[in-house]
C-alpha cells in the first residue's frame, strides 16, 4: 500500500490526528445523549433531573421520617431546611450529598405521588409503621414492589422517580415552566459546547491533514523531479515525456488528496464506529440487528461498485497521459499544423482522445453518484424499521422516546462510518494506481549512471582533451538498426576535427556518445584514455561543452542562459537601473528571474563568450541588454541568434573540447566563418569537434571524419579527401565551386 508507505514519513502528523479524531468522535458521539436528555429530561420530565427535588413538602418530610432509616432521615436532616412556610429547602450540604440523597429520597417520593388506589395502600403501610407492627426497611420494598417500579428499563423507573419529583416541586409551589426553561437552556448550552469542540478540532484535523499531503505531495514531486533530470534519454522515452509530467502533476495531485481523503475520513470512521457501538450498548441492544442489516447492505453496495469502478481508475490514468501527449504534440507543432492545415484531423485525434477520457469519468462518476442516494435508501430504511420496531418499545414503557432518537443518531453514526471504510475500496486503488506510477520512475534503474567504482579526479589537464573512438558500434534502445558501426577515430588535442555525412550517417550520435546521454554497444569512447564509463559523469561533462542540433534556451535572461543558469522564473527580466555600461544592469537583477548573482558576477566572462559566439552585438541592440528578457524556449528570438546564444553558453565554461552537433547550419557564411575564426584566435588549444553539413564550415579542419551509414568510411584532411574518399568527394562537389575546392582555405 503506497499510501502507507509515505504516511509512514509523517508518523507524529497521523498520531496527532488520530488524537484530535478522537476528541471529536468523543464530541460528537455525546450529541446523541443531549438531544435524548432534552427530550426525556428536558421536556417530558419538565426539567426535573434529580430525586431530590429543591423544596419539600412537610407531608412528603413526614412520609420520609416514617419509612427512611436513621441514617437516611439524618441525611435528610442535614440536606433540608424548613422556610417557615410548610415547605423545606434543599440545602447547599444536600446538593452536595445529591446522590445518596435521590436514592433515599426517590422511593418515598414515588409513595408520595402515587395514583390514588395505590395511595390508599401506602396509607396503611405507613399506619403500620407507625404503630410499630411493620419494619420500615420492609415496608419501602413492599410498597414499591405493589408500584410496579422495579424491574423495568432503568431509565423508565428513573422517569417514574423523576415524575415524582416534579409532582413534589409542584406542590411545594415551584413552577416546573422555570425547572423545564433553566435546564433547556443549560443542557443546550453545554451541548452547543459540544457542538463547537468539535467543529474546532475538525478544523485542527484539516489543517494538520492538509499539511501533511501538502508535505507528502511536495517530497514526491521533488523526488521525481531529482530522478527525472538523471535519466537518459533512453530513459525518458521509456516513459514518454507526456507520461512524465502527467505522474509529476496529476498523479502527485492524486496523492495529495487521497491522503487528506484518508487522514479526514477514513480513519475517522473505525473511531467513530467503535463509539457508537459502545453508545448502542449502553442504550438498547434488542434492536441491533437492524444496524447489523443496514450495514450489510452498504458493504454489498460498495462491492458491486467497486468492482466497477476500479478496472476504470487505471484506464483513466492512461488516458490522461494519451490527452497530454496529443495537446502537448498540437501546441508545439502548432505552426505545421496550421501551415499544412492538419487543424482538422489534429482536432479529431484530439477529440478521440478526450472523448475517451470522458467515456471513463463519466461511467466512474455515474457509478458514484449512484451510491450516495443508494446509501440514503439504506439509512431512511434502517430508520423506519428501528422507528417501527423502537415504538412498540416505547409504548410497552420499556425505552423513552429521547433514548428511541439516540438510538437511531448512534444506528446512523455507526452506518455512516462504515460508509466511509468502504470509500477506503474507491480510495486505495486509485492513490494505489497514482502511487504504482510514481514508484515505476522513482525505481528506474537509470540506463546511463556513475558506475560504483567510478574514478574521481580522472582529468587533471588544463590542455585541449583527447576524444578517441575505438571500434564504437551503437543501436538506439528502440531501433533494430545500429546508428553506428564500428567506427574509430581520434580527435587530437587542441585540433580542429570535423564529422561530415549525410543525413541520418551517426553525426550527432557520436556527440551524444562523448557527452555519455548513451553507453555504447560496443567498443569504447575515451576521453585522455579513460573509458567515459568510468568516469564520474559530473567531471566527464564539465570538460565538454556541448552545443545541441536544437538550441534551447530557458526562461530567464541573455546573461544567465549564457552563464548556464535556469532562472526558473517565466516573468518578465528586471528593468536595468540606470548605469553607465547597459551591460552591467545585469548586475541589478538580483531577486527577480533576471540573471542569477552568479551569472553577474560572470558577466565579464558571459560577454567574452558572447564575442566569440558573435551573439554581443544582437545583445547588445535589445533593450536591456544582457538583462533582456528570454522567454521560456527561446521563443522570443531567432533561430541563428538561439544558435549563436547556445554557442556562448557552451564557450562560457572552461571546456577542454567543445562539441558542436551541427550548430552552424543556423548561421548565415560571414557569421558562420567569423565564428570560426574567433574560436581559433581565442579558444586555441581547446579540442574542436564539429558536426557540419556543409563542407565549407570543416574545409579548414585539422581532421574530416566522414560518415556513411554508420561506418567511418573517410579520415583526413579535405585535401587527402578529395583525393581518396568517394562519398566526400560527392558532398563536396554538390556544394562547392572549383575555385573553392582547389584553394583549399575558405572563409
Ligand atoms: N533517439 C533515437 N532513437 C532511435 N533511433 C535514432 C534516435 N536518434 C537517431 N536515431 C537513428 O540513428 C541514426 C543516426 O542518427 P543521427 O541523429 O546520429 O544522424 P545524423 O547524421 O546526425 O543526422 P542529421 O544530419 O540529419 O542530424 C538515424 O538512422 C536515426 O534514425
Amino acid at each position: 500500500m503506497k499510501l502507507f508507505s509515505y504516511l509512514s514519513r509523517h508518523r507524529i502528523a497521523v498520531l496527532l490526528i488520530f488524537a484530535l479524531l478522537v476528541g471529536q468522535a468523543i464530541c460528537d458521539l455525546a450529541l446523541p445523549r443531549f438531544t435524548s436528555d432534552l427530550v426525556d429530561v428536558g421536556i417530558v420530565q419538565s426539567g426535573v433531573e434529580h430525586a431530590a427535588p429543591e423544596a419539600l413538602t412537610a407531608d412528603s418530610r413526614e412520609l420520609a421520617d416514617v419509612l427512611l432509616s436513621p441514617d437516611e432521615r439524618a441525611l435528610l436532616d442535614r440536606a433540608y431546611r424548613a422556610d417557615g412556610q410548610g415547605v423545606y429547602r434543599l440545602t447547599d450540604e444536600g446538593r452536595a450529598e445529591r446522590a445518596a440523597l435521590d436514592d433515599a429520597l426517590g422511593p418515598v417520593l414515588m409513595l408520595a405521588h402515587a395514583p390514588a388506589a395505590q395511595r390508599q395502600r401506602v396509607d396503611q403501610v405507613v399506619d403500620q409503621v407507625r404503630a410499630g407492627s411493620l419494619d420500615a426497611d420492609r415496608a419501602r420494598l413492599m410498597v414499591r414492589q405493589d408500584l410496579g417500579a422495579s424491574g423495568a428499563d432503568p431509565s423508565i423507573e428513573r422517569a417514574a422517580v423523576l415524575s415524582a419529583a416534579g409532582a413534589e416541586l409542584q406542590a411545594a409551589g415551584v413552577s416546573l415552566d422555570d425547572t423545564r426553561m433553566a435546564y433547556l437552556l443549560r443542557t443546550g448550552g453545554v451541548m452547543m459546547g459540544f457542538v463547537l469542540a468539535s467543529g474546532a478540532l475538525s478544523v485542527l484535523v484539516g489543517l494538520v491533514a492538509a499539511r501533511t499531503g501538502a508535505r507528502i505531495g511536495h517530497d514526491l514531486r521533488q523526488q521525481l523531479f531529482e530522478r527525472v533530470t538523471a535519466f537518459s534519454e533512453a530513459d525518458v522515452q521509456s516513459f514518454s515525456v507526456a507520461s512524465l509530467i502527467t505522474r509529476g502533476t496529476n498523479d502527485i495531485q492524486q496523492i495529495q488528496n487521497m491522503t487528506v481523503m484518508l487522514l479526514r475520513m477514513v480513519l475517522y470512521a473505525p473511531i467513530l464506529a467503535v463509539g457508537g457501538m459502545i453508545m448502542v450498548a449502553r442504550t438498547d441492544l434488542s434492536l441491533s440487528w437492524i444496524i447489523g442489516l443496514a450495514i450489510a447492505c452498504v458493504l454489498a453496495v460498495g462491492v458491486v461498485l467497486m468492482a466497477l469502478v476500479v478496472p476504470r481508475f487505471k484506464l483513466m490514468q492512461k488516458l490522461i497521459d494519451r490527452v497530454n501527449l496529443v495537446a502537448r504534440e498540437m501546441i508545439t507543432g502548432l505552426p505545421v499544423v496550421r501551415a499544412f492545415g492538419r487543424q482538422g484531423h489534429e482536432q479529431a485525434r484530439f477529440d478521440e482522445a478526450s472523448a475517451a477520457l470522458m467515456r471513463t469519468q463519466l461511467f466512474t462518476s455515474r457509478a458514484l453518484a449512484f451510491m450516495m442516494p443508494t446509501m440514503m435508501l439504506v439509512m431512511s430504511g434502517a430508520t423506519v424499521l428501528i422507528m417501527a420496531f423502537g415504538s412498540e418499545a416505547v409504548d410497552a414503557g420499556s425505552i423513552q422516546p429521547g433514548s428511541l432518537i439516540a438510538f437511531i443518531s448512534y444506528a446512523m453514526v455507526i452506518v455512516m462510518s462504515f460508509l466511509m471504510l468502504g470509500m477506503l475500496g474507491f480510495v486505495l486503488p486509485r492513490s494505489q494506481v497514482a502511487g504504482t506510477r510514481i514508484d515505476e520512475v522513482l525505481s528506474h534503474a537509470v540506463s546511463v549512471a556513475d558506475a560504483p567504482d567510478a574514478l574521481a579526479g580522472a582529468f587533471c589537464s588544463q590542455e585541449g582533451a583527447r576524444i578517441e573512438f575505438r571500434n564504437v558500434s551503437f543501436t538506439y534502445p528502440d531501433s533494430d538498426r545500429p546508428a553506428l558501426r564500428d567506427a574509430s577515430f581520434v580527435a587530437e588535442p587542441g585540433s580542429t576535427t570535423a564529422i561530415i555525412g549525410s543525413t541520418g550517417s551517426g553525426k550527432s550520435t557520436v556527440i551524444s556518445l562523448i557527452e555519455r546521454f548513451y553507453d555504447v554497444s560496443e567498443g569504447a569512447v575515451l576521453v585522455d584514455g579513460v573509458d567515459v564509463r568510468r568516469v564520474r559523469l559530473s567531471e566527464l561533462r564539465a570538460q565538454l561543452g556541448y552545443v545541441p542540433q536544437r538550441a534551447y534556451l530557458f526562461s530567464g535572461t541573455m546573461a544567465s542562459n549564457i552563464a548556464g543558469q535556469v532562472s526558473g522564473g517565466d516573468g518578465p527580466a528586471p528593468v536595468p537601473g540606470p548605469g553607465p555600461d547597459p551591460d552591467l544592469d545585469a548586475d541589478s537583477g538580483g531577486d527577480g528571474p533576471g540573471p542569477a548573482p552568479d551569472a553577474a558576477a560572470d558577466l565579464p566572462r558571459v560577454r567574452e563568450a558572447a564575442r566569440i559566439a558573435q551573439a554581443h552585438d544582437f545583445i547588445q541592440a535589445r533593450e536591456g541588454g544582457y538583462a533582456s528578457e528570454v522567454a521560456q524556449g527561446g521563443s522570443n528570438v531567432s533561430g541563428g541568434q538561439r544558435q549563436r546564444i547556445a554557442i556562448a553558453r557552451a564557450l562560457a565554461r572552461d571546456a577542454r573540447a567543445l562539441l558542436f552537433d551541427d550548430s552552424f547550419s543556423a548561421l548565415d557564411y560571414r557569421t558562420d566563418a567569423a565564428l570560426r575564426r574567433a574560436l581559433a584566435d581565442r579558444r586555441a588549444g581547446v579540442t574542436l569537434l564539429i558536426v557540419a553539413q556543409r563542407v565549407a564550415t570543416v574545409l579548414n579542419a585539422d581532421r574530416i571524419v566522414v560518415l556513411d551509414e554508420g561506418r567511418v568510411v573517410g579520415v583526413g584532411t579535405h585535401a587527402q579527401l578529395m583525393e581518396d574518399c568517394q562519398a566526400y568527394r560527392e558532398i563536396a562537389l554538390s556544394q562547392l565551386s572549383a575555385d573553392e575546392m582547389r584553394g583549399g582555405r575558405h572563409e
